[in-house]
């Protein structure tokens, strides 16, 4: 048991349709060692450690031998992790191309993985008659940790309906973290199966080879084969179909404080083959639990759509977005927005690039698409909008997809409540300059936590977050921020305060028309807030050591000791000097 029915006997190389122009990528079929040909020198310092030469992903999604792919081939869902695992371990052995000695090196630890892999515990606890309930049939997906099968319930309430089986294989799980990476996988998605745009889950089952997960069954194929059919791109207003519902399960997975980190096309399917069938996100095999103010480091996701902040190690729900604003750029024009020939290379245009936005078709979609992929493609994930904010963003707003909480709002707030009286003044200041975008989506968020009287208070936090809580919410412990909002407890707040309370400075920073809004809000701040501040009590206040006090210095008018408006504009975003003692521990 275990195997089902595969039409096709390997796993095909998808760039063997070709692609068009100088960007053609030759990528290796992969080998059963997984050994890698050596990378092409490049021009750019290297993000890895030095004798790390990485090489492109090889692809693995079949069927794909006979598509002409437009833009070069997607990259498989390889965590990065794995790959730079593989190379940190063989850097010894690499430098000017030893690959013999590199060969060895492989074999030797795929050796002792499989030694270490048979004294691993293999025993999830999961009930082990999978076969007694369900008939195995024919493949319908690949992937590098398990294959995917059609089956049917042979008893209970599934009997005679068909369903997907993704079957993972005991063999491949070679390290406790890969064990606990399927146990992990399963929870998540049953913690959220039950939205329109998450899969249901029905069971899980294991045997001495397998896992089995059991859950509903999309016939539709993946959102990459549909951007394919479609010649390589959608047209913009379909583009915002798709766009609206991958924020829709993305904007759920993180109010449960579930990230995905493994969003591209191919992790999107659609749930029948009608044209305008629902979306659904799958595979959770890379998704993590994380807590709202946790960075999370391990460096997985897929090369073409990872953040750039997963590459430096410090990431939350924000590395997501960055996915997101990969898909919407490759549905709306058929590039990829960072491409290079090597994986190192697609890392470095990822860290550094700026995506191209003048060569054709972009000069015929709209300015709202263009600014909403910006803000996505933002390499500080701190002016990034979220899921919930890109719902609302206007290239969206005519869609008029329900807005969800955002956890967002829940940080801004605590954050606010926690902060000196000055600062909340220059906050109040800048939410007075706010544009009807801004306000819009803030409105919805106010409406979400139901106020009395015109006013909230911590009670109306609580409701709201619970009234949307699943398991996954406890297991990555979301509510815990409600504690850190206790002094609301005491105190009401109505939507001028709220607006105040739930904007944040970076985001608003990367907005076109910030210099108008910080000027605005300075002249507010000027009428009510801003009063004399000496240096040092104004180093205190920003939370920077006395050797700041020289700088924060000139952000005082010395005709009357209140801010200027530089200061005001350094005192609301804060200052981050690198390498330097400015700042108090
Ligand atoms: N519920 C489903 N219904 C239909 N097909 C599915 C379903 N789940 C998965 N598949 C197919 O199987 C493929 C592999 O599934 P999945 O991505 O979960 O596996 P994986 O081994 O984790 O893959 P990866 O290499 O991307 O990490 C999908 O790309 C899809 O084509
Ligand atoms: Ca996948
Ligand atoms: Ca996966």
């Amino acid at each position: 048991m275990g195997q089902c029915y595969s039409s096709r006997s390997s796993v095909v190389n998808d760039a063997g349709g070709g692609g068009t122009g100088p960007a053609v990528e030759t990528v290796p079929a992969p080998s059963t060692s997984g050994r890698q040909t050596p990378a092409a020198p490049s021009p750019w310092p290297s993000p890895y450690p030095a004798g790390v030469n990485p090489t492109p992903s090889p692809a693995r999604t079949p069927g794909r031998r006979l598509m002409r792919w437009p833009f070069p081939p997607p990259s498989p869902a390889k965590p990065i992790m794995a790959l730079m695992r593989r190379r940190r371990n063989s850097s010894a052995a690499e430098g000017g191309g030893a690959t013999p000695r590199r060969g060895q090196e492989e074999e030797r630890r795929e050796r002792e993985e499989e030694g270490e892999s048979s004294r691993l515990d293999k025993n999830f606890g999961y009930p082990k008659n999978f076969g007694a309930k369900y008939e195995l049939g024919k493949e319908v997906g690949r992937g590098h940790f398990g294959h995917t099968c059609w089956a049917k319930g042979k008893k209970g309430e599934l009997k005679g309906q068909s369903v997907a089986v993704k079957v993972i294989s005991k063999a491949k799980m070679t390290s406790a973290i890969a064990i606990e990476d399927v146990r992990r996988e399963v929870k998540i998605l049953k913690a959220l199966s039950g939205h329109k745009h998450m899969l249901k889950f029905y069971d899980v089952f294991e045997d001495a080879n397998n896992v089995y997960l059991v859950m509903e069954l999309c016939e539709g194929g993946e959102l990459l084969d549909r951007i394919l059919q479609r010649g390589g791109r959608y047209m913009e207003e379909d583009a915002k179909g798709i766009v609206v519902q991958i924020l829709s399960a993305v904007a759920f997975c993180h109010l449960q404080g579930v990230v995905h980190r493994d969003l591209k096309p191919e992790n999107f399917l659609f749930a029948t083959k009608d044209e305008d069938a629902p979306l659904k996100v799958i595979d959770f095999g890379l998704s993590d639990f994380v807590r709202p103010d946790q960075r999370l480091n391990d460096v997985v996701g897929s090369a073409y759509y990872v953040a750039p902040e997963v590459l430096h190690r410090s990431y939350n729900v924000e590395a997501d977005m960055w996915s997101i604003g990969v898909i919407t750029y490759i549905l709306l024009c058929g590039s990829r927005p960072f491409w290079a020939r090597t994986e190192s290379g697609i890392f470095r245009s990822v860290l550094r690039a700026d995506p191209n936005f003048d060569d054709t078709p972009w000069p015929t979609i709209s300015k709202e698409g263009k600014d909403f992929v910006k803000h996505l493609l933002n390499k500080d994930h701190r002016k990034r909008m979220t899921a919930a904010q890109s719902l609302a963003h206007p290239w969206l707003r005519e869609k008029n997809c329900p807005i969800p909480l955002d956890i967002l709002i829940y940080k801004l707030v605590k954050s606010y409540i926690r902060a000196t009286p000055f600062k909340r003044a220059a906050l109040k200041a800048l939410s007075k300059a706010l544009t009807e975008n801004e306000l819009f989506y803030l409105n919805a968020q106010f409406r979400l936590l139901e106020p009395k009287g015109g006013s909230i208070s911590l009670e109306n936090f609580k409701v709201a977050l619970m009234k949307n809580a699943t398991d996954g919410m406890k297991e990555a412990r979301v509510a815990d921020i409600l504690n850190m909002m206790e002094p609301l407890s005491a105190k009401k707040m109505d939507f001028e305060e709220f607006c105040a309370a739930a904007i944040s400075v970076y985001q608003l920073e990367a907005l076109e028309d910030w210099d108008r809004i910080a000027a605005t809000a300075y002249e507010y701040f000027e009428q009510e807030g801003n009063r004399v501040i000496s240096p040092e009590e104004l180093a205190r206040e920003m939370n920077l050591v006395p050797a700041a006090y020289a700088l924060v210095k000139d952000w005082i008018r010395s005709s009357d000791g209140k801010l200027n408006f530089i200061g005001y504009t350094k005192f609301l975003h804060g200052v981050t000097i690198r390498n330097s003692n400015t700042r108090r521990q």
